[in-house]
């Protein structure tokens, strides 16, 4: 296949740019913005120490204490994750009822529906669902769930207890009650506005913001404004079938071309719609980099260039490997501009830019993951006095059964965060990122894993850091970096 990628050499310049970070005092003002919209108290972004830029303390921090949460710029569920949780495709939290999720899991699960089959019903368009009652919601779940099921091989032989059809479907459509369940009140699913019948939102609001932030170009519904839902639809089976990563660079891009369309209706509104056209053209140029903005401050190399060598790929193969990620992500970014391409946004479509972004996903990116309510469910049933648990356990023993270990699986994705992302690793870490009981959704929660004065740069550790030093180099090798953390640098010396 050829990969040289003509917009590559055409837009050599604009691109540069793009990969070029803002000034430091543009990045300084987009920080301190950022801070203030967060809910974090005390911290500061610095450019330029020892390892680039880097996050500090403005103020003590308690051991424990939270230090920042940070929402998602753009993330996604893993698509094989989407059997086992029905999540907020905006921001993660678990929504339905905890009957839906159980039900909705044993009838995927009746159909023999394996992980990758579950990604294949990407593309299938389906009547809006367009409604607010809860009761409607699920109801229209279910027939989705259907569809997911009759595209799936109907082999249901997946060593678990099945349970009848009659009950799973009550489950569904919300005529079965599950003692307790109130206790673990989810929002009600609301369906894509744009009628893909394949996100769903805890509210209003979730749908309204993903629409405009990304969805509105990556739906697959008939209210779609992607050029072309036939080409989406190949873009999103090529992504399912070979690498989730490039339908995150795909959201990374509608987010950038929907931010330019805003900056640029906003800019023209009330001016001379006949300018010149090199003043048109700087105009766009400058335009579509304040869209990107968000995305130009993620630390960059090109994903074929950082991606660490699999195990099973020879040190002499190395150049091949490396060609044929570049290919495999030439061929993903012309089905993606095949279906969302916008001439004034043209940059973005070169395999420069796709390749950046992939590897600042690579290299910058934190496992998105939400504890399961379900798993919360049972453990509180078997937590009940004896007589309550028996009494519950009458009606939730099967279906504990049925699920098996599959139960307690959380919500996983990957997803890039614009301030987590600035914190440098240390394998001796004064922070962590971890979900407290009242985390439910996707945001990035870091908290103080010891005191932290004012002034300290605010560290976590990418990786399991209680490994020795050689295994630690190793796993941060994937990350592109050798660690020079003074621990590393004090057992480097010993
Ligand atoms: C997630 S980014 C952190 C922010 C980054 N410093 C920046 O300027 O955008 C990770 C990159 O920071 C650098 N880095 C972070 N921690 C480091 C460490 N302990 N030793 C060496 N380099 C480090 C590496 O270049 C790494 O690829």
């Amino acid at each position: 296949m050829d990969t040289i990628c003509p917009i590559d050499r055409k837009c050599a310049s604009q691109i540069s740019v793009l990969l070029h970070p803002p000034p430091p005092p543009q990045v300084q003002e987009y920080f301190e913005e950022l801070i203030s919209s967060r809910q974090c108290r005390g911290i500061k972004v610095k450019q330029n120490g020892e390892f680039g830029k880097g996050v500090y303390a403005d103020l003590d921090f308690k051991e424990g204490e939270l230090i920042l949460k940070d929402p998602i710029l753009v993330g996604i569920q893993h698509p094989s994750n989407k059997i086992d949780c029905l999540v907020c495709s905006f921001c993660f939290q678990f929504i339905g009822s905890i009957e839906l999720q159980i039900g909705r899991k044993l009838y995927l699960q009746s159909l023999g529906v394996s992980a990758n089959e579950a990604c294949d019903n990407e593309g299938s368009s389906k009547d809006f669902c367009d409604t607010n009652s809860a009761d409607e919601e699920d109801d229209c779940y279910v027939k989705e769930c259907k569809k997911l099921g009759n595209c799936a091989s109907s082999s249901s032989s997946n060593g678990k207890v099945t349970l009848p059809e009659a009950l799973v479907q009550s489950l569904m459509n919300g005529e079965l009650v599950l003692p307790h369940s109130k206790t673990f009140c989810l929002p009600s699913a609301i369906a894509c506005p744009g009628g893909c019948g394949e996100a769903y939102y805890c509210s209003k609001k979730c749908a309204e913001a993903d629409w405009k932030s990304s969805h509105s170009l990556l739906c697959t519904g008939k209210r779609s404004e992607a050029l072309s839902r036939e080409a989406l639809a190949k873009f999103i089976q090529h992504a399912n079938d070979t690498n989730d990563i490039f339908l995150l660079a795909a959201k990374a891009i509608s987010f950038t071309i929907l931010r330019y369309r805003k900056l640029k209706a906003a800019h023209l509104k009330g001016q001379n719609k006949h300018t010149d056209p090199v003043e048109l053209d700087c105009l766009e140029l400058s335009l579509l980099l304040e869209a990107w903005k968000p995305l130009s401050i993620g630390y960059k190399r090109k994903w074929w260039e950082c991606i660490s060598l699999p195990d099973d790929v020879d040190c002499s193969d190395e150049t091949a490997f490396r060609m044929e990620i570049r290919d495999l992500a030439f061929t993903s970014l012309q089905l993606l501009k095949a279906a969302i391409f916008d001439q004034e946004c043209e940059p973005l479509f070169s395999l420069e830019i796709y390749g950046n972004i992939i590897g600042m996903f690579e290299l910058n990116n934190l496992d998105l993951v939400v504890a399961s309510p379900v798993e919360d469910y049972f453990l509180y049933i078997d937590a009940l006095p004896y007589s309550e648990k028996r009494t519950a356990e009458e009606i939730t023993q099967s279906l504990l059964d049925a699920l098996g270990d599959g139960y307690s699986v959380c919500c996983q994705g990957t997803a890039f965060y614009p301030l987590q992302s600035c914190m440098n690793h240390s394998c001796c870490p004064n922070a962590r990122a971890f979900k407290r009981e009242q985390d439910k959704d996707g945001q990035a929660t870091i908290v103080a894993l010891r005191p932290i004065s004012e002034g300290e740069e605010i560290t976590i550790s990418y990786i399991e850091e209680d490994l020795p030093f050689e295994e630690r180099q190793a796993l941060l090798a994937d990350y592109g970096f050798r660690c020079r953390c003074a621990k590393c640098i004090e057992e480097e010396t010993t």
